[in-house]
């Protein structure tokens, strides 16, 4: 559809971008990315038409651009500039409808029936039709930019170039104007060439991006490529940190601010624990990054507090995760940064020590009873009921976990309970073989998120031989205060 080669563009004597190469399929929606003043606008005027090149070639179907006329070039190519505070005193309608002028003929280039549907069409699919009497210098900026490209789309381009779409745009109609492009490319082939500031949703909406470094190309590919934290620091001269959408298939940037709070003592240890027969409290003095199964703060998250409850054995689980939000509550722990879990043993069989070895620490506290044991291996065998979990695992580490580390801390953690069960002959009393777990264990990994930082936490490694140990040693610990309360060690 448009094929960009060896392109030049610039003010006067001066370059701005030179040696574009990139090309725009049929039905693509292509982000162009680059901080200020690398040339983005440059580029899209030269797009559009509206700047000549000063070398280089720009074909649109087939043909040089400059050898369309202005009005051949309008059935083509829709522009939708930056807006700017001055616009004119024309009526919505009146602006939108503008955008029919390439298609009409004659004299007096009167609206046929079908321009006026083509119009109402596009006041419809940016949600201005309410707005259609209005002076446009009457609108806000966001309801400006819809109208604008309600005229974009009421010249049934087969391109639609845009200068941040976006920027007058609060979340939703953010969201509904790239929604709504998105659907023209798919359900009507339209090419969709954009400037984006917001990298994540150019990421989330783009088939392939342009990153420009000082009017030249950095890279050319499609998001997850282009948008790799080491472009992005030296293009950008940021700081950043490259996320999986938690949704979709799509990168997302967030940003890493300077680190401006001196750190505050956070070694994990007993000094923040606190037990009593209702709960079991954990009270960081620092947010703490997690991994946990907790029946509030599960997942990955930032919390300062964990909490294991007791409950009855009885205990009716149906809504335990608003039963679990008003006990934290009413406990003044806030269930935003309260990691929650529930267990049916009794709270002063909890175990709990603090390990170190070679400058590396951690601290654990287990939960653990072994009259709901499972067999994993033979549990597909039989029912299992929903009971509140009876190995409950915390793992704290004073440090910087990466994402490896908290899957290799779970891996080890869960190895190491499964040895302390098998020491401790704890048996699957269905299947007459050595138990694995019950069937509602939970688990939580805590990092300090200071000091030391670990890529990885496998055995290989100090802090996974720390764990192992730390989780094997404390488990069978707690299993043996369970089974003495029991009367059945
Ligand atoms: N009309 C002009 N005459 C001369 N120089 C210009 C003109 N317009 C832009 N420039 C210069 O060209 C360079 C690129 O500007 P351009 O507007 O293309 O950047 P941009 O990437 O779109 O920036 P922004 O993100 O700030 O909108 C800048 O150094 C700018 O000062």
């Amino acid at each position: 559809m448009l094929h960009v080669k060896q392109l030049s563009v610039g003010y006067e004597d001066a370059s701005v971008v030179e040696n574009i190469d990139f090309h725009v399929g049929k039905g693509e929606f292509f982000g162009i990315l680059g901080p200020n003043g690398s040339g983005k606008t440059t580029l899209l005027k030269a797009l559009s038409g509206i700047l000549p090149h000063t070398a280089g070639t720009i074909q649109l179907n087939g043909k040089p651009l400059n050898e369309y006329s202005p009005k051949e070039l309008a059935k083509l190519a829709a522009v939708l500039p930056q807006i700017t505070s001055h616009s004119f005193s024309y009526r919505v309608k009146e602006t939108v409808m503008l955008g029919r002028y390439p298609h009409q003929n004659g004299l007096f280039k009167s609206v046929s029936p079908l321009d006026e549907e083509i119009v109402h069409q596009a006041l419809r699919q940016t949600g201005v039709e309410a707005l259609q009497d209005r002076r446009l210098d009457e609108l806000s900026g966001g309801e400006k930019q819809r109208v604008y490209l309600a005229q974009a789309l009421a010249q049934e381009p087969k391109v639609i170039l845009l200068d941040e779409p976006t920027n007058h745009l609060d979340l939703s109609y953010q969201k509904n104007l790239l929604e709504l492009l998105k659907k023209q490319t798919k359900d009507q082939g339209l090419t969709v060439i954009s400037i984006f500031h917001d990298l994540n949703l150019a990421s989330l909406y783009c088939d392939r991006l342009i990153m420009l470094n000082k009017g030249e190309t950095k890279i050319v590919d499609h998001p997850e490529e282009v948008l790799k934290e080491e472009n992005i620091r030296e293009v950008y001269d940021t700081e950043v940190h490259k996320q999986a959408h938690p949704q979709v298939a799509k990168p997302q940037i967030v940003i890493l601010p300077e680190d401006s709070s001196a750190a505050e003592a956070a070694q994990p240890g007993e000094a923040f624990l606190h037990v009593t027969p209702e709960m079991i409290t954990y009270r960081s003095p620092v947010h703490m990054k997690c991994m946990s199964s907790g029946v509030t703060g599960s997942g990955f998250g930032w919390y300062k507090n964990v909490v294991n409850r007791y409950v009855s054995p009885h205990y009716d689980c149906t809504d335990y995760r608003q039963d679990m939000i008003n006990f934290l509550m009413e406990n003044d722990l806030d269930p935003s940064f309260t990691v929650g879990m529930m267990t049916a043993v009794n709270l002063e069989d909890v175990a709990y020590d603090s390990y170190s070895m070679e400058g590396h620490s951690i601290f654990v506290v287990v939960t653990a009873g072994a009259g709901n044991a499972v067999d994993v291996t033979a549990a597909h065998e039989y029912p299992q009921e929903l009971r509140p979990g009876t190995v409950n695992t915390w793992v704290f580490v004073n440090g910087r976990l990466s994402d490896e580390a908290f899957i290799e801390a779970l891996v080890i953690s869960t190895e190491a309970k499964v040895k302390a069960m098998q020491e401790q002959n704890v048996v699957d009393h269905r299947t007459g073989t050595l138990a694995t777990g019950t069937p509602t264990d939970s688990i939580l990994i805590a990092s300090t998120h200071q000091g030391t930082t670990y890529p990885f936490a496998g055995s290989v490694t100090p802090l996974g031989r720390l764990i192992g140990k730390g989780v094997f040693e404390t488990t069978k610990k707690a299993i043996e205060s369970y089974r003495k309360r029991a009367g059945r060690s």
